[in-house]
């Protein structure tokens, strides 16, 4: 299956895959998180929903619970799955040069490639927003960044870099995570940002501050 990123894709994240025919009606694709299930290889192998599946394995490190040894290989693995469109490999992953066999294989098979970044702590000032989605632009064909915050010049600061960045033809999705942050998952599509999370079941949030899928679909929809 194919994932495209010119347009705002609505992802319903989830760690399992049985709820893909809920999510239909309002998602465009499943962010199967793979770090929170016990056989995500297995799920892959059992899957036959329409959706498209962007599969992430979240470094505990990086806010998810996947212990690093075997990590990034079955990330790779999970490139070899048709409904698999596209994957979600941690920026610091690739900088170090652990990701390089997953993001060639990614490549070769024709699976989009997200590369991502999270702070559980703050907002770094705009111009460090800009620097890490610009360094991961560099490697993928999406560079997303969730930040946390805490007031609202911080979420202004997400959104104009969301907006430059995007003006400038980078293909970006940007998020500021916790209460404060939650209403930039609506408005930074407005400012370019071309993908939203948001769980099938809102006792499911993968993220701080997330919407249930019903509500950012309705959200995004009408100011679009
Ligand atoms: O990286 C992201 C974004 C996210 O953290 C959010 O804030 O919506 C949710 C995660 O599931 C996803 O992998």
């Amino acid at each position: 299956m194919e994932l495209d990123f010119d347009s705002f894709v609505l992802a319903a994240s989830t760690a399992d895959l049985s709820e893909e025919p809920t999510a239909r009606e309002h998602a465009d694709a499943i962010e199967f998180r793979m770090d929170l299930t016990d056989e995500p290889l297995a799920a892959l192998e059992a899957y036959d929903g329409e959706l498209p599946l962007l599969a992430t394995n979240r470094a505990d490190w990086e806010g998810g619970d996947a212990d690093e040894d075997g990590r990034l290989e079955a990330l790779t693995e999970a490139t070899g799955f048709d409904a698999v469109a596209a994957i979600d490999v941690e920026l610091e992953s690739i900088v170090d040069g652990d990701a390089e066999e997953t993001l060639e294989t990614a490549r070769n098979r024709d699976v989009s490639i997200v590369a991502s970044a999270h702070d559980f702590e703050g907002t770094p000032p705009r111009t460090g927003l800009v620097r890490t989605l610009t360094e991961a632009g560099k490697y993928a064909d999406v560079a997303k960044l969730a930040v946390t915050a805490d007031s609202k010049a911080d979420t202004l600061a997400v959104l104009s870099a969301t907006e430059q960045l995007t003006a400038h033809g980078d293909t970006v999705a940007t998020m500021a995570m916790g209460d404060v942050g939650s209403h930039t998952r609506a408005v930074a599509p407005v400012y370019g940002s071309k993908i939203g999370y948001a769980p099938v079941d809102p006792a499911a949030a993968t993220a701080p501050g997330q919407y249930d899928l019903e509500t950012l679909s309705e959200l995004v929809t009408r100011l679009e």
